[in-house]
């Protein structure tokens, strides 16, 4: 069966464990800042692998020191869904390794 859409309440309830993390025009969207360039684009290859990994892959932006990653499921019609929040979770899980901090 596809994977199917999470309500606003499932996804209020996840984003509580995604700081930093918003929900607007039904995407997950964060952005990250860097030191520099290098750190920011060591992030983009990084989060590239992981995409491959999980057969799942975020719309990516790599300004100098910035890095906007905004998701959501094309399968599931553009919708959030457990995917996605699985996505943004492994993301943050190696931000700090690359000296991320908050917008
Ligand atoms: C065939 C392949 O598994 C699909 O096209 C995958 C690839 N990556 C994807 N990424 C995203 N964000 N949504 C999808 O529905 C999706 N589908």
């Amino acid at each position: 069966m596809a994977v199917q859409p999470l309500t606003d309440q499932e996804i209020q309830q996840r984003l509580g464990q995604l700081p930093g993390w918003s929900f607007a025009d039904d995407r997950l969207s964060r952005t990250y800042v860097f030191k520099g360039h290098p750190q920011a684009a060591g992030m983009v290859a990084e989060i590239a692998t992981i995409q491959v990994e999980l057969d799942h892959h975020s719309e990516l932006t790599l300004g100098y020191n910035k890095v906007g990653v905004s998701v959501n499921t094309h399968s599931a019609g553009g919708k959030v869904t457990a995917l996605d929040v699985e996505l943004a979770g492994r993301i943050e899980e190696i931000a700090p390794r690359h000296g991320a901090r908050a917008d």
